[in-house]
């Protein structure tokens, strides 16, 4: 197996601009809750895992492909060796973010009405944001970790990309843009989402009642029409191969 080459600006003071990150996005509210330090340090989980632990940020129109590609990608990446973790919108919305709907049985309507997120800008800015932040502490454990959310905004993402950055190094936020049209996303409709949004029976449908902002530059832009997801798929293991997320092929 071979290993990581030795960073020598992510170690001690690597680990010391960590702390003072954490504790400088937290210190205005809550002075008394400070960013604890590990022992283990990031470098130290990659060396073991032979690979870079990253962020793929699929993100795209319901119906774009988003998941078919994400999926190949964790599987042709685990068949290489690599470990990888997967957050899937659908999925992620069943429990970390739930709806009110989800939450009222077990906790309580004023409970549900606080934390479950619906799909109004504020709702996904926040579900964005906890995303974020989970797939941070998969990257920082070195895991190459894959979402596929629509994110919508530009500037949530962004926010996203500079906690990844700020807290790891720049590169590991790589933004895919699944560029598919709306009039595709709209024919396949494997959910019946876009025919209930033009019934007027969903509100907020991102492309339909609610906006899409596709991302200016993104690491890769899939322009994937005649293109099938296996052959998508290969070209974002080609660039984390070619931008030394995977040490071991
Ligand atoms: N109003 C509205 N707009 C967009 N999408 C909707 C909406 N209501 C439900 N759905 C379904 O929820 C999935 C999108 O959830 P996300 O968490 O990815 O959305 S977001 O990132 O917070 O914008 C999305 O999944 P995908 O089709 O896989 O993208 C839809 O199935
Ligand atoms: N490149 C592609 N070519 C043709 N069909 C595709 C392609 N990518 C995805 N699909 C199909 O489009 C539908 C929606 O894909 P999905 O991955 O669920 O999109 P999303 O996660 O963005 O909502 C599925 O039926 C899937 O099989």
């Amino acid at each position: 197996m071979r290993y990581l080459p030795e960073r020598p600006n992510k170690t001690a003071s690597a680990n010391k601009a960590l702390v003072s990150f954490m504790n400088e996005s937290s210190s205005n509210q809550r002075p008394e809750v400070v960013w604890h330090d590990q022992s283990v340090s990031r470098e130290d989980r990659e060396r073991q895992l032979a690979q870079r632990g990253c962020v793929v940020w699929f993100t795209g129109l319901s119906g774009c492909g988003k998941s078919t590609i994400a999926n190949a990608v964790d599987r042709k990446l685990s068949e290489l060796g690599a470990v990888t973790t997967l957050l899937d919108g659908d999925n992620i919305r069943h429990h970390l973010c739930a709806g009110p709907d989800r939450l009222t049985a077990e906790h309580g309507p004023e409970f549900a009405e606080r934390f479950g997120l619906g799909f109004g800008a504020i709702d996904r800015e926040e579900n964005i944001r906890r995303i974020g932040a989970v797939a941070e502490l998969f990257a920082s454990t070195g895991i190459i970790t894959l979402t596929a959310f629509v994110s919508p905004y530009a500037r949530d993402r962004q926010r996203v990309r500079q906690l990844i950055e700020s807290v790891g190094r720049g590169g590991d936020f790589v933004e895919v843009f699944v560029d598919t049209p709306l009039e595709t996303c709209e024919q396949r409709d494997p959910k019946g989402l876009y025919k209930k949004a033009r019934a007027g029976e969903i509100q907020n449908f991102t492309g339909i009642s609610d906006p899409y902002e596709a991302p200016p530059t993104p690491e890769i832009h899939l322009h994937t029409a005649d293109k099938s997801p296996e052959a998508l798929a290969d070209e974002i293991v080609n660039y984390l191969k070619q931008n030394g997320m995977l040490i071991r092929t």
